[in-house]
């Protein structure tokens, strides 16, 4: 069956390797057109600038996932930097305040058409509504999700990350066009790990995820490219 997101890729593989040829073996079977990268905290950290730059010179959208979160100017300056890299989407934690995340978006205005799509962060797709209460925050995490997208979009960005779980009321609340990237994607049959708020490709899909941040289901198979394909086979057949 042909890959009916051939020309807009779904899925997003979370490279978290702690051994960059691992990474680089398993990219080498990977084709843009089937699925874009995300790098994260664990890479970045280990491999830096250069690996991410090596990935989008392979041809790959690349997701950096860096999270940043810290005063207005500190998250701006490295927004910029995270452009310079050529990156496709970049992110910032929505908790860090309007003022934050509008330095963020002015910071990329330089760039043009050039510039990465600006999304944040709202609930870490790891957190129940015990471990939000723990940290202060009182509302459910579906609540709380609503409140972030809500400020992300007034201060102009893309999108934001959270939860298929929150996806549907959020393409209600905020409309079609603002972006929803969700981790905590688990095929059936596959293990949550330390993720809580879950859900199936096929059901993200359905529910309005734009694009599905999928890691350990993918990398941690015998075969990555073939678990790929079937979840990308289910997706077309889905939508
Ligand atoms: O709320 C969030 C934000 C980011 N992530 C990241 O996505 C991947 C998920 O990997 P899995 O192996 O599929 O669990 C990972 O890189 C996280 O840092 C998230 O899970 N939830």
């Amino acid at each position: 069956m042909q890959d009916s997101n051939i020309h807009d890729p779904k899925i997003l593989i979370a490279l978290d390797f702690a051994d960059r040829q691992e990474a680089l073996a398993l990219v080498a079977r990977l084709d843009p057109a089937s699925c874009r990268l995300k790098v994260g905290k664990e890479m970045f950290t280990l491999f830096g600038p250069e690996f991410v730059r090596s990935l989008v010179d392979a041809g790959f959208d690349v997701f950096l996932d860096l999270k940043f979160h810290d005063i207005p100017n500190t998250v701006a300056k490295a927004v910029a930097a995270a452009a310079e890299l050529g990156v496709w989407m970049v992110n910032v934690h929505a908790s860090g305040g309007p003022r934050m995340m509008q330095a963020a978006k002015a910071a990329l205005q330089p760039y043009g058409d050039k510039a990465p799509l600006l999304i944040a962060v709202t609930v870490l797709t790891s957190m129940t509504g015990e471990e939000l209460h723990q940290v202060g925050v009182l509302r459910s995490p579906a609540e709380q999700v609503l409140t972030l997208a809500r400020l992300t979009r007034d201060a102009g960005l893309d999108g934001v990350v959270c939860s298929a779980q929150e996806a549907s009321l959020l393409k209600a609340e905020l409309g079609p066009d603002f972006k929803l990237v969700t981790p905590g994607i688990r095929p059936a049959g596959s293990e949550a790990g330390d993720q809580r708020r879950i859900m199936t490709p096929e059901q993200a899909l359905a529910a309005g995820s734009d694009y599905l941040v999928i890691g350990r289901p993918i990398t941690q198979a015998d075969d990555p490219a073939a678990v790929l394909a079937q979840i990308n086979r289910g997706l077309a057949a889905a939508g």
